[in-house]
């Protein structure tokens, strides 16, 4: 379980997140959803380590993260994917997941991994050789998630998953969220400013304001009428 308590983050004079608690369970997709500037990657940036809270704390499973840094949160198995297409665009989309691979110093099957991403998205297969900038959105999105899943990390963080995405591309990238979460049990968190595309994929959603939680609830439960004027004011 992870579980957000008393969170808060400023930037100097800047306030971005406030006194923000929760938990995320195993298995289910949390979305944290709210207009720009609300807060979401903020948070999210304290769970990978990329951001030192103001107060508040981070437990992973019992374990207070507040003395472990990002890299060695990432040994632990928290992914998180940033905002924006990070990748390298003049690598080929193997040579990206090779990377990938390296970076967290593996002991397991990299052929194997790469068959199980190929199997998820047969059109990176197609474009395994290609130079990931040649991609389109939807397939950089593809490797983006495929990059930060190789490891088959506990937790994932993904920051604006759907951004610019045709719905088409959306639908299958969020099937493979969830298929991701449930099958393994993971714990997965997104942040997304549409309320409405978050809410399809996810178990239960926060609803973010000004850096304070406004509302909170399963996924039907927000789906339901008042959550747009809780959060685009
Ligand atoms: N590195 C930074 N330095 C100063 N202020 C920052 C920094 N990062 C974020 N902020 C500010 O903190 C607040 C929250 O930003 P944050 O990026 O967490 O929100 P967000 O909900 O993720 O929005 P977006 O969807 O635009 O990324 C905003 O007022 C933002 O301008």
């Amino acid at each position: 379980m992870l579980e957000l308590s008393n969170l808060s983050v400023s930037y100097g004079a800047i306030e971005a997140v406030n006194s923000v608690s929760f938990t995320a369970q195993p298995g289910s997709i949390t979305a944290l959803i709210g207009a720009n500037g609300a807060g979401k990657s903020s948070l999210l940036k304290t769970i990978s380590g990329l951001v030192i809270p103001k107060q508040g704390r981070v437990i992973l499973d019992g374990q207070d993260l507040a003395l472990i840094k990002p890299h060695e949160r990432a040994r632990l198995g928290i992914a998180h994917a940033l905002e924006g297409r990070r990748i390298f665009h003049q690598h080929t989309v193997e040579e990206n997941l090779i990377t990938a691979w390296h970076f967290r110093h593996p002991k397991g099957d990299f052929k194997r991994a790469q068959e199980q991403v190929y199997s998820n998205f047969p059109i990176l297969a197609e474009r395994r050789r290609a130079k990931a900038g040649t991609l389109s959105g939807g397939q950089q999105q593809m490797l983006i998630l495929s990059m930060a899943t190789l490891h088959e990390p506990q937790v994932v963080l993904l920051d604006e998953p759907s951004l610019g995405l045709a719905p088409i591309i959306i639908s299958q990238i969020y099937d493979f969220i969830r298929g991701y979460a449930q099958e393994g049990g993971r714990i997965v968190l997104i942040s997304e400013q549409m309320a409405s595309l978050a809410l399809k994929v996810a178990d239960h959603g926060h609803v973010l304001r000004h850096g304070a939680l406004v509302q909170s609830g399963t996924a039907e439960q927000l789906s339901g009428a008042g959550l747009a004027s809780a959060y685009l004011s």
